[in-house]
């Protein structure tokens, strides 16, 4: 087993902003990350700094400038995120890249359960199972068993949260990244999640996250690294 499974190196990216004349918002500048298997990152520093740039870099979400991101796949293969392919990113997505956004991005008419079912089921994980499983983390994370059916549409954004999780925790992704992952939650659903990340680092997983909850952040995180605004890390 390689002894990372995230290694971004030398990552830059800023933005243009074309309604303003193409004016250019530096945000990162030779950032770097190595996470190790069963390690859990929290991300820090002040708002505004480009935790979330980070974030959606380390997801896919954003092209670096410069820089690489490899990821470390569970059959040991390594691919560089930041110069791979559409069809690539998509497969990353699929097998190696779990991911607990702040908010459910909603499919309208899709069930819970099948939202959360979702993750196996592009794996090919047989139907029966995948809804099996999904099932046992919703009820996990006391999602009443009458929404399992419904869309999440019109769940609170607790609830919300929660589907998200389970969605995130349902396959064994080797790097899990979490954004805020207890924000909307009451104490009991914040200590299912605190078990949840505390699993996935026994089974080897490399988690990232933004905490908000301090609370939190000191019973999962292993190591903290600061994300300073340019400025300052200059
Ligand atoms: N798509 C974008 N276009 C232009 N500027 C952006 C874009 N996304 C982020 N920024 C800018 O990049 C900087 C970093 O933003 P980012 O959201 O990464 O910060 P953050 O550290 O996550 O902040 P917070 O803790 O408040 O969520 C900010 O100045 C922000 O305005």
């Amino acid at each position: 087993m390689s002894d990372w499974v995230l290694k971004a190196e030398g990552l830059s990216k800023g933005f243009t902003l074309h309604l303003q004349g193409g004016v250019r918002i530096p945000v990162l500048r030779d950032a770097g990350l190595v996470v190790a298997p069963g390690e859990c990152v929290a991300l820090s520093g002040p708002s505004g700094a480009g935790k979330s740039t980070l974030m959606r870099l380390l997801q896919g979400n954003y092209g670096a400038d410069e820089g690489a991101i490899l990821i470390c796949r569970a059959d040991g293969s390594v691919a560089d995120l930041a110069t791979a392919s559409p069809r690539e990113v998509n497969g990353l997505r699929r097998d190696t890249i779990g991911h607990v956004s702040q908010f459910l991005r909603v499919i309208p008419r899709v069930p819970a359960l099948e939202v959360v079912a979702a993750p196996l089921l592009a794996r090919g994980v047989a139907r029966e199972l995948a809804l099996a499983r999904a099932q046992a983390l919703l009820r996990r994370l006391n999602l009443p068993d009458r929404l399992h059916a419904l869309p999440p549409a019109t769940f609170s954004g607790g609830e919300q949260q929660r589907v998200n999780l389970a969605r995130g925790f349902v396959a064994d992704f080797p790097l899990v990244l979490l954004d805020e992952p207890t924000a909307s939650l009451d104490a009991a659903n914040r200590e299912v999640v605190i078990a949840l990340i505390g699993e996935a680092k026994a089974r080897g997983a490399a988690l990232v996250g933004i905490f908000h909850d301090l609370d939190v952040r000191g019973r999962v995180a292993d190591r903290v690294v600061e994300v300073l605004p340019l400025r300052e890390a200059a």
